[in-house]
């Protein structure tokens, strides 16, 4: 369970919010700069927020109260980007291995997750001495998200992971992380533009307006009367 309350000002642009969330798949929606990327920061510990509080599972990993203010590496919390930011100096192995090296929680438990099982699951075990320059869009996008598997996160942050990809990749890997979040029942946010996309993954939605949630309770998607708005696409 997530749970936060938060604001983040910066220059002209204040976020502003407040929600909770169980293990399913939030879809977070919104014109381009209404705060989206800007929430998952502050979530994954990229950003601090002004002020406010988020718990992850009972832990704390912001408050501005008693000025908690995890970072990154601790919070297990993965993060897929939509421009893949894999090291490009460093083989496919070697960044997988980078994300466990930085994470407290490969140092305190001998989880379930296999790194290289992980690899060899997602289709890209036999690219583990290739650097990324070497590898398609998808391959890299794959390599990312066992990145971020690696270190058993609590919660799935996904920002507009399709974007970069081709039409057949991406209905792969959406294909892929519906039965990924089946299996692992964590929450997912994703952040995307894509209609298809959101209808396909989302169990709920949260619309972002200039940093506010202007649906106020997020609904299930399937008792939404309309799609999102197309004004709503940015
Ligand atoms: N470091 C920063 N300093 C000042 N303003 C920023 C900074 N980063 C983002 N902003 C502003 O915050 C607002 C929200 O940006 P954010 O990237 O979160 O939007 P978004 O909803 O993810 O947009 P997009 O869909 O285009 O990626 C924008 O107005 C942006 O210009």
């Amino acid at each position: 369970m997530l749970k936060a309350k938060l604001t983040k000002k910066l220059w002209h642009f204040n976020l502003d919010i407040e929600f909770e969330l169980d293990a399913g798949i939030l879809v977070l929606w919104g014109h381009s700069g209404a705060g989206k990327t800007t929430l998952l920061q502050c979530l994954a510990g990229l950003c601090k927020p002004s002020a406010g509080s988020i718990l992850l599972n009972g832990r704390t990993l912001y408050s501005s109260v008693s000025r908690v203010n995890l970072p990154t590496r601790l919070r297990k919390v993965g993060y897929l980007f939509q421009d893949y930011a894999l090291f490009p100096h460093l083989t496919v192995k070697q960044n997988v291995m980078y994300g466990l090296k930085n994470s407290r929680n490969h140092r305190q438990t001998k989880g379930p997750v296999d790194p290289l099982g992980l690899l060899n699951s997602f289709g890209v075990g036999h690219l583990l001495d290739r650097y990324p320059g070497q590898l398609s869009g998808g391959e890299q996008q794959r390599v990312a998200l066992v990145r971020a598997l690696a270190v058993q996160p609590e919660l799935l942050l996904l920002d507009e992971p399709f974007s970069a990809l081709d039409k057949k990749a991406k209905l792969k890997l959406r294909q892929e992380l519906k039965a990924l979040h089946t299996l692992w029942q964590i929450p997912f946010i994703l952040v995307t533009h894509d209609e298809e996309d959101a209808g396909f993954m989302g169990d709920r939605i949260l619309t972002l307006n200039q940093g506010v949630a202007v649906t106020g309770a997020m609904t299930p998607w399937s008792q939404h009367s309309t799609r999102p708005p197309a004004t709503a696409i940015g």
